[in-house]
């Protein structure tokens, strides 16, 4: 039944940590003929901290920790009741999880959730585990988005540039005669908010309104654009604390406004320096970031061309990821891919997720 439609419900928990985005979509596969209800639950204070320590332990852990099971129970019912805020039923979910480590170098990248408790919970199909086996296979098991993004812009002149600005940045360049590269391409809004919850005791910064007030300090951006990761050629990708050290030094001496104008453009700038195999008729951005006019204004900047929201196109920049696992999800029922030789560097074309079944 290759053009079976289904119906899935996608769930995204980003490296921003600030909540879990559900969104509902019915595909075949291919084309994407139906958008239904998107929701976000944002977590509780003492979740995100808690998931914010994970990050910093996870190198550490072994998945039988007491703490990271506790903080893992909690994540699945938040993602319980995000399905039930959503309030449409479906054949499948397409369940992401928490990305508490990424290190393909090593073949390991870590996405926490309990899938056979959700599936329990929600009484439906889950597909989780999406990343795995791109890395098992030599792959960077990120970004998985692009070969979503591609069915969002079937229809759409092409050359492309989509960018979305969450926790990390990542892009995605979709060629006129169907070509795709992607690669994360840098900080996206976690340093940002690492500093906003440090200096303001807030997730983040609002309308950019800190960085705003400072001035960019171009000789630590210098220092902070010379990081080996930028003279790498893409697929490539990122754990959300590659640069957490490199940062805290470049910006330890700064004033906090300095400091978070720094960063901005440290993710502007990362975005821009992406090689791309040529210049875009216009650049599309999603993820929480498209929000900061800093970070909006910053991007324009480096391109001669619009850079605009993703809603420019008619998307919900605040559902994309959710949509993309819930498409994600029936691609992988129906044994097609998630990841190509220009999206994460594996060698051929690969499906991933692993199906859990309702056991009651
Ligand atoms: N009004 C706003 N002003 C400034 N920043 C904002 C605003 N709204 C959202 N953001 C930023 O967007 C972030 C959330 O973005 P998003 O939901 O795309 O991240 P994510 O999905 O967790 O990340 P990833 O794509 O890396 O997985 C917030 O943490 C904040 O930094
Ligand atoms: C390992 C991991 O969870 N990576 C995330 C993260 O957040 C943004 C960027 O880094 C991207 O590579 C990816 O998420 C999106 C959904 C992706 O796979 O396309």
């Amino acid at each position: 039944m290759p053009n079976k439609s289904i119906r899935a419900i996608g769930l995204m928990s980003g490296t921003s940590l600030d909540g879990v985005d559900v969104a509902w979509l019915e595909t075949d596969g291919e084309r994407i003929t139906h958008f239904g209800p998107t929701a976000m639950l944002a977590y509780e204070d003492s979740l995100r901290a808690d998931l914010r320590r994970l990050l910093d332990l996870a190198p550490t852990l072994t998945p039988d920790d007491a703490f990271l099971k506790d903080v893992e129970q909690r994540l699945t019912y938040d993602h319980a009741i995000a399905i039930a805020l959503a309030g449409r039923s479906a054949d499948v979910i397409g369940f992401h999880g928490q990305t508490i480590l990424h290190a393909p170098e090593q073949h390991r990248t870590w996405q926490i959730g309990d899938a056979a408790q959700l599936a329990r919970l929600a009484r439906i199909p889950v597909v989780h585990d999406f990343r795995s086996a791109d890395v098992a296979a030599g792959g960077q098991g990120a970004p998985l988005a692009p070969v979503f993004h591609a069915a969002m812009a079937r229809d759409l002149p092409k050359p492309l540039l989509i960018v979305n600005i969450g926790g990390v940045a990542n892009i995605t360049w979709l060629g006129a005669e169907g070509e795709i590269l992607a690669c994360d391409t840098g900080p996206g809004n976690g340093p940002l908010d690492d500093l906003a919850q440090a200096h303001l005791g807030l997730p983040y910064d609002k309308d950019g309104a800190l960085a705003a007030s400072g001035t960019v300090d171009e000789a630590r951006l210098a220092t902070l654009l010379a990081h080996p990761y930028f003279a790498k050629t893409a697929p490539k990708s990122l754990d959300r604390l590659t640069f957490s050290a490199l940062i805290a030094q470049a910006t330890a001496a700064l004033p906090p406004a300095n400091a978070a104008a720094t960063l901005a453009a440290f993710c502007t700038r990362a975005i821009a320096a992406a090689p791309l195999p040529a210049s875009p008729l216009r650049v599309l951005v999603g993820g929480g970031g498209r929000k900061n006019p800093v970070l909006m204004a910053g991007l324009q900047a480096q391109f001669a061309v619009p850079v605009q929201p993703v809603e420019a196109a008619g998307w919900d920049g605040d559902a994309l990821e959710a949509q993309c696992f819930a498409y994600l999800a029936v691609r992988s029922l129906k044994g097609l891919p998630l990841s190509l030789p220009g999206t994460t560097g594996v060698a051929h074309p690969l499906t991933g997720g692993r199906l859990q079944k309702v056991i009651l």
